[in-house]
């Protein structure tokens, strides 16, 4: 039985100050027994949340992280960095950081490496764009990201990853996917990990949706039997809808 993943994916909205009043909002109402809760925010407002977020059940998660420990890597943050600060989770391979910031399935999978080297849980996003959906591309498009962004990871390693499967025309635009379309896409992914590794492992990997995902949509989203939990943008910034959002996944 798979534990229910909701992380909420700040991307660049909120200050510190912002980032600490949410989190006082949201203590002991977006925890709940079985699920996991998960604020990924702004670099900066880290500190604040991790400390905020100690004796609760909200992990705190980065949104990023470079490949590399240390180096001349001006305005980047690393795994070392991200671990000193408590830090449980990092978004791996978002579609915005793929699109924006020229991040290839390669440095994708350099990033995994880094959050296991650090102990980290990685969130890796996979999903295809509009053109590629309309191409009949979706699976072939996430078997690549997926097998690339797994590429050298132990069956051990391999069983703790979390993907989020983010069809990109879904992102934002209030145009979600039918629970049943990515129940089809999720567990096709899950039979890609079965190649990589075997059953057990995939049997093991929580896989989210995520894409315009509501307070009145989740529940539609986790009764399907693949679909682990969810990768919220949008509706995760508002701490009612995140309560919503972690109290349905229950
Ligand atoms: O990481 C989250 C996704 O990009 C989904 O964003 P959204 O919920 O605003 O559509």
């Amino acid at each position: 039985m798979r534990k229910p993943i909701i992380a909420g994916n700040w991307k660049m909205f909120k200050t510190v100050s912002e980032a600490e009043a949410f989190l006082a909002e949201v203590k002991g109402k977006a925890e709940v027994e079985g699920v996991d809760s998960v604020i990924c925010a702004p670099y900066i407002a880290l500190p604040a949340l991790t400390k905020a977020a100690q004796g609760t059940k909200i992990g705190i998660g980065a949104q990023n992280l470079h490949f590399e420990d240390n180096g001349a890597y001006t305005g980047e943050i690393s795994g070392i960095m991200l671990k000193d600060l408590n830090v449980s989770y990092v978004i791996i391979g978002h579609s915005e950081r793929r699109a924006y910031f020229a991040e290839t399935d390669e440095i994708v999978n350099k990033k995994v490496h880094a959050a296991f080297k650090h102990g980290l849980t990685p969130i890796v996003c996979v999903g295809e764009k509009l053109e590629e959906r309309e191409a009949d591309q979706t699976k072939n498009v996430c078997n690549v990201q997926t097998t690339a962004a797994f590429q050298g990871l132990s069956a051990e390693q391999a069983a703790q990853v979390v993907i989020a499967y983010e069809p990109i025309w879904a992102i934002g635009t209030g145009k979600s996917s039918t629970a049943a379309d990515a129940e089809d896409v999720i567990a096709y992914i899950r039979d890609v990990v079965v190649g990589l590794y075997n059953q057990e492992t995939a049997d093991a990997v929580r896989i989210q949706y995520g894409g315009s995902v509501k307070p009145n949509n989740i529940k539609e989203y986790l009764a399907q039997p693949n679909i682990d939990g969810a990768l919220v943008g949008g509706a995760s910034l508002e701490p009612a809808s995140y309560i919503e959002l972690v109290q349905g996944a229950k």
